[in-house]
């Protein structure tokens, strides 16, 4: 008889999540559902987790299912690239969940739960994932919402080193830390000139705030940075901010929750599948959220490459 793996972070959502999962556990055991289910130790345990049930019991497996944020779902998807037959679900339990946003998945942990109940035995749905390599990582990784370079990476890292961060997430204010980080960095933050090529198509722009590369609409929790992507084309939006004063880009990141964003001349977007980025300054990156390492980066759409549990 086959089972659902459920591989839950026990640190997304500021603590959120292991509280929410006692709850759809419940839930589960009511139901007498045929699962198993693996906590997160130590980030990246996730992508190991999810590689060892799928070498382990293979054939025996309805779906795995990652229960966190868009850093858990990132890395389930990088433990199973080599299992793509494999189907992935997701319930929404992280800070931002862009990923159930841009893959058609409930908001609310217990809808999405009951929604992998009922059609755990059917057939996923295949969309794309981005292949990538970094300078920083010997091997190619593999992102599934979206990769950016700037000031956007930057910011992450600000907040994961803040030292308020920790006891901001005890008192439930954790998203302090991501502003505070935002003010920080929009003040220090140095532009850089970068280096674009898609598909061939070779350009440069000089005082770059960040670049990003999108799979699917959102990121950074709930900003529509690429209104017109879709995880089933084949191909990346790419957005690019450059030539702005720091006072626009306030204005430009409040336009993004909206998608209006590309009305200013300094946003650019284009599409494409082969994507190389080199900068002049250092430009850290991130995929899905998660800090990896730094441009120079190569980047290529694999279509169609996964199965998820999802709607459409
Ligand atoms: N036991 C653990 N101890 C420390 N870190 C962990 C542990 N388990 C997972 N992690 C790390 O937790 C980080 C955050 O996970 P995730 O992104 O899913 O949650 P989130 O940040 O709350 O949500 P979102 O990314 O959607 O805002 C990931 O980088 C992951 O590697």
């Amino acid at each position: 008889m086959k089972k659902l793996f459920f591989i839950v972070n026990i640190k997304a959502g500021n603590g959120r999540c292991i509280k929410l999962w006692n709850k759809l556990k419940d839930e589960l055991d009511n139901q007498n559902v045929n699962y198993r289910s693996f906590f997160t130790k130590y980030p990246k345990h996730a992508q190991e987790i999810s590689k060892q049930i799928a070498t382990m019991f293979d054939e025996k497996i309805d779906a795995i299912i990652a229960v966190g944020g868009d850093g858990t779902i990132h890395e389930v998807v990088n433990g199973l690239v080599e299992f793509p037959s494999i189907k992935i679900g997701y319930i929404p339990a992280g800070s931002g969940n862009d990923f159930s946003r841009g893959f058609s998945i409930p908001k609310s942990p217990q809808v999405a739960l009951s929604f992998i109940l009922k059609n755990k035995h059917k057939n996923g749905v295949l969309h794309d994932i981005g292949k990538f390599k970094v300078s920083g990582l010997s091997k190619p990784h593999y992102f599934v919402s979206s990769l950016g370079a700037g000031f956007d990476a930057a910011v992450a890292k600000l907040t994961n080193e803040s030292k308020m961060k920790k006891y901001l997430n005890k008192v439930r204010l954790g998203s302090l830390a991501y502003v505070g980080a935002v003010v920080r960095t929009l003040f220090t933050y140095e532009r850089s000139e970068i280096t674009v090529s898609i598909d061939g198509k070779t350009s440069t722009y000089q005082n770059v705030w960040f670049i990003t590369i999108s799979n699917q609409k959102y990121y950074g929790g709930g900003m529509k940075i690429a209104p017109t992507a879709s995880t089933k084309d084949g191909q990346f939006d790419v957005t690019i901010v450059h030539n702005l004063s720091r006072f626009k880009l306030l204005l430009v990141f409040g336009s993004v929750f909206f998608g209006k964003h590309t009305k200013f001349k300094e946003v650019i977007q284009e599409k494409g599948t082969n994507i190389l980025i080199d900068s002049k300054q250092k430009m850290l990156v991130h995929a899905d959220g998660e800090l990896i390492g730094k441009v120079p980066l190569k980047v290529s759409a694999e279509h169609k490459k996964m199965s998820f549990l999802v709607k459409k």
